[in-house]
């Protein structure tokens, strides 16, 4: 590795040779010198001690962008997670805490108590409090101890036993808490409002040179997460959708002119709509916030939908909660931690499709489903659970190596740990230009409502990072501070 440098927002950049940047997360040392170092406890444990290479070498990265040319330099890299030779923290002098933040995801459940077994199995770290109700317990409740007899069976559960909430983030009363308490190990399962949350808490700690590591978990059935290649939860999500897109199915093609409308979540994105239309091969036509669409006229959703029905004689259609928002009348009505409140776009759409063929005195049998908090309040499935044991155990490897400041993901199959400001400063959506949202379209067969004007737009905006789509790759190109999504091969 040839030189390190720190950017203006703070991230820890290390470039090499031929293109190689490694975009670092803070650790303890770098605010703290000195600090004492303890060999793993791992080394000792039955479990590991015959595995083969299990501490991660300091140098390993691992590449956002795995599809290159010959002549591409190498890019990005994140550091590797796992567990280190060394740790910055010996087991008896550990208090950790856990805090969930936002809307219910599948797998919080599984994350909490990953984080406390392997806190304890691998580290004999048994002092572990849960926060209650999400940032604002900090300073409002009464901390919930939690030990690996506690969390046992939680993982079965829908929810989060910690409770949640949204808005309360006040960082000074916050790290106050931290401090007062004498916490010196922050896991924060949350989405991106959450983790936006967790980096203040962070730049607060180390200004106040606290040794506590913030490792940050991230949360969203959304997808809305960049970088990482998809957040837990999701496949849980669009597993459950499944379901609904059957029932509607089912309705529709039971009845005369049978119309199924099922709204899933997605408030800015459309992951979950996409993911599960493709899953479901039964869905006519699918709706998202990041591709515009109309209803009345030549290529809108009226005539697709008298089309559909004369020749099927039945469709269902998917809607992301967040679609078409613009059709409707707009109020700026906001919830506690400043996310719009969207409108019922299932129901609106519903209504102005009735409307439509009833002004045509035609038969239309219209069924809307909406089954978006069953969708979130389930237990995670069986990959997501084998997902979120490793998200968090890489979330305690890091902490306990000193790393702080950073989210434990998964990057092109590989566990990785990536600075916050790397997943903070944009949101992860659906890329319309893209190939995935092509395939959409060709599996459904819809309009893609778009004309030219609309694709030369979109084909301008900045493509987010994501390995659920299809090129999702980006090449640092200088600029390290913003994303810089250089669009690669299509
Ligand atoms: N910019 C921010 N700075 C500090 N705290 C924030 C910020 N945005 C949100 N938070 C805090 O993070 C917590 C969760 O935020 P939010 O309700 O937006 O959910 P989220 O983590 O984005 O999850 P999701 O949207 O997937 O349900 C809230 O307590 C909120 O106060
Ligand atoms: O009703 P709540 O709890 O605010 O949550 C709704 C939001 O949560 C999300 O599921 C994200 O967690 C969004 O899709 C949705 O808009
Ligand atoms: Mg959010």
């Amino acid at each position: 590795m040839a030189s390190n440098s720190q950017s203006n927002n703070q991230m820890k950049v290390v470039t090499g040779e031929f293109g190689y940047v490694l975009q670092d997360v803070p650790h303890l040392t770098d605010y703290i010198p000195d600090l004492p170092t303890y060999p793993n406890p791992l080394r000792s444990n039955p479990a590991y001690s015959v595995v083969k290479q299990y501490f991660v070498d300091m140098d390993d990265s691992v590449p956002q962008k795995i599809v290159v040319h010959k002549d591409t330099p190498r890019g990005v890299h994140f550091r590797r997670a796992g567990p280190r030779e060394k740790v910055y923290f010996a087991s008896d002098e550990v208090l950790a805490c856990i805090v969930t933040c936002g809307g219910l995801c599948p797998g919080l459940n599984t994350v909490i108590r990953e984080i406390v077994h392997s806190l304890d199995y691998m580290y004999g770290v048994n002092k572990v409090l849960g926060i209650d109700g999400g940032y604002r317990g900090f300073y409002s409740k009464n901390t919930i101890t939690l030990t690996p007899k506690v969390v046992n069976d939680i993982h079965k559960r829908g929810g989060t036993i910690l409770g949640t909430s949204r808005g309360g983030h006040d960082t000074m009363k916050i790290v106050d808490s931290i401090q007062d308490r004498g916490i010196n190990q922050v896991y924060i399962i949350g989405g991106d409002g959450t983790q936006k949350g967790a980096s203040v808490i962070y730049e607060e700690i180390r200004k106040r040179g606290l040794k506590v590591a913030v490792a940050g978990i991230p949360k969203t059935i959304d997808n809305d997460i960049p970088v990482i290649d998809k957040s837990f939860g999701f496949d849980t999500a669009v597993e459950e959708a499944q379901r609904a897109i059957n029932a509607a199915h089912v309705e529709a093609e039971s009845a005369e002119n049978g119309l199924g409308v099922v709204k899933l979540m997605g408030r800015y994105c459309g992951f979950i709509a996409m993911y599960a239309t493709l899953a479901s091969r039964d869905v006519d036509c699918c709706l998202i916030p990041e591709s515009p669409f109309y209803l009345e006229g030549k290529g809108g959703l009226y005539e697709y939908v008298e089309k559909t029905l004369k020749e099927i004689g039945h469709m269902v259609i998917v809607i992301a909660e967040g679609a078409g928002q613009e059709l409707l009348t707009a109020k700026d009505e906001r919830d506690a931690s400043g996310n719009k409140i969207l409108q019922d776009v299932g129901l609106w759409i519903s209504q102005k499709i009735k409307e439509h063929f009833s002004k045509q005195n035609k038969i239309l049998t219209l069924k809307y489903i909406d089954p978006t908090y069953m969708i979130r309040a389930i237990p995670s499935n069986a990959s997501d659970n084998v997902y979120c044991t490793l998200l968090a155990q890489s979330a305690v490897h890091g902490a306990m190596a000193g790393f702080t400041g950073f989210i434990s993901g998964l990057v092109n199959g590989r566990h990785t740990m990536i600075p916050f400001n790397r997943i903070t400063e944009q949101q992860n959506k659906v890329v319309i230009t893209d190939r995935m949202w092509a395939r959409l379209l060709s599996s459904t067969n819809q309009p893609s409502f778009l004309g030219p004007k609309v694709i030369e737009e979109a084909k301008k905006e900045v493509e987010p990072p994501t390995q659920l789509l299809d090129d999702g790759g980006n090449l640092g190109n200088g600029n390290l501070g913003n994303t810089n999504t250089v669009t690669g091969m299509k």
